[in-house]
């Protein structure tokens, strides 16, 4: 496709939509502002860089394949992301795991600190980008045992207690360097694999961990706190003690994020539905946007329906200022790279086709008791000229529009990621 041809169909499908009142222009504007934080982990099967041989282990996650070419340091990721980024429209944001510290002196979790982190701000800082963090509660010898903050062994819980407290100092250092809020999102494992006796006593011991943790204050315009739920982990199928009420009492209590993973639910649960209930009572939300396919299988964004109901509940909720969008998925059978590409594009397709809806109209229908107009007006956006919007948004971004990013991601995978053993 020329650029001709795309200005051209883009004429046309901006008549279409300002038949109806909606300004394609403006919306392209909007939605060129709104960040989606590249989870760095898709790019090394959630390895992290802490020794040459680190593997994924325990936490109830897997990262299934082999595809060659993941990334085995943080400057092989880095190269990997600026990829990525090269082949996404928009301007985005980075989410790191603290396994991925890049320092040439081997430190313990606990004593992270930034300077562990600096080539990752300094990478950052070129390129104007935002950073999101997460302390890493798996993969290491203190959480073979499936216990991290709420072991009963009290020198283990204070080992990840410090965790904790480190990487919101690396966050608030990743916050004051870059000018944008890190969010530092706090997500464990911990649970049991067969009915527990005692449910409660492992939470009383989050609760309190978790108090230790963010007892000080850290300025918002540097770091915001977020808490992550899950329903089950492998592995740990009966019982998880940071459940989603758990948190969601947590949050409200502590006046935190809420971070809802779209893959921690029960298969028929969606967030969509959850969005504007929450924001009734928290401030703001964190999304890890992912997809389960039966289970919390981590597949990369595809343009679902979900997907596609989740940013409209974003956009119609007027939440865009509340809602950090973080993806969540590891895919290691397919190209990583092109798996962040596929799945930005689709998170920035549904924004787009959200921001593209008359919604004013649609909520006139509604308070009219005109469901007959919803619904028809609902399925006639559907085969609207959107793709052509879409094509000139990546024509003006200066990405390639269509399937063409894909030669890109071969070459990259013939020049750079098959040379990887
Ligand atoms: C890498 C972790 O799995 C991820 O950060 C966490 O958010 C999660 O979703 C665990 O299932
Ligand atoms: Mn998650």
């Amino acid at each position: 496709m020329t650029s001709q041809q795309i200005e051209t169909s883009y004429s046309f499908a901006k008549e279409r939509y300002a038949a109806l009142g909606v300004d394609t222009d403006a919306v392209l504007k909007n939605l060129a502002v709104i960040p989606i934080s590249l989870h760095a982990w898709q790019g090394d099967d959630v390895c992290g860089f802490e020794s040459p041989d680190a593997q994924l282990t325990g936490g109830g996650i897997q990262a299934i394949g082999n595809y060659p070419g993941k990334a085995r340091t943080a400057a092989e990721m880095r190269m990997d992301l600026d990829k990525a980024l090269s082949l996404i429209p928009g301007s985005h944001r980075v989410n790191l795991q603290a396994i991925h510290v890049d320092s040439d002196e081997k430190v313990e979790r606990n004593n992270f600190q930034p300077k562990h982190f600096s080539r990752w701000i300094d990478w950052a800082k070129e390129r104007k980008l935002g950073l999101d963090f997460n302390p890493s509660y798996f993969s290491h010898p203190k959480a073979d045992a499936g216990f991290t903050l709420t072991s009963t062994d009290e020198g283990i819980r204070q080992f990840w207690i410090e965790h904790g407290i480190a990487c919101r100092k690396i966050g608030e250092a990743f916050g004051k360097a870059l000018g944008t809020p890190c969010v530092t999102n706090i997500w464990i494992p911990d649970g049991y694999k067969d009915i527990p006796v005692d449910r409660k006593a492992p939470r009383e011991r989050l609760v309190n961990a978790l108090d230790t943790i963010l007892a000080e204050k850290i300025d918002p315009r540097y770091n915001l706190d977020a808490v992550e739920s899950k329903l089950f982990g492998l592995g740990l199928e009966s019982y998880t003690a940071g459940s989603h009420e758990f948190y969601m009492g947590y949050a409200v209590s502590r006046n935190l994020l809420l971070c809802f993973d779209t893959g921690h639910f029960h298969p028929t649960e969606v967030i969509s539905d959850k969005l504007s209930a929450v924001l009734m009572f928290v401030d703001q939300v964190l999304l890890h946007v992912s997809r389960g396919v039966r289970w919390d299988s981590d597949h990369v964004l595809i343009l679902s329906d979900e997907l596609q109901a989740l940013a409209q509940e974003i956009v119609r909720g007027e939440f865009l200022k509340r809602v950090h969008i973080s993806l969540d998925f590891f895919d290691a059978s397919i190209n990583r790279v092109a798996a962040w590409v596929i799945g930005a594009r689709n998170m920035s397709k549904a924004l787009l086709l959200a921001l593209l809806e008359p919604t004013a109209q649609l909520r006139k229908f509604e308070l009219d008791g005109d469901y007959t107009s919803r619904l028809t007006m609902l399925e006639e956006l559907k085969t609207l000229p959107w793709g052509a919007v879409w094509d000139y948004y990546c024509l003006t971004q200066n990405v390639p529009a269509g399937h063409l990013w894909l030669d890109e991601i071969k070459h990259y995978e013939r020049d750079v990621l098959f040379k990887r053993t």
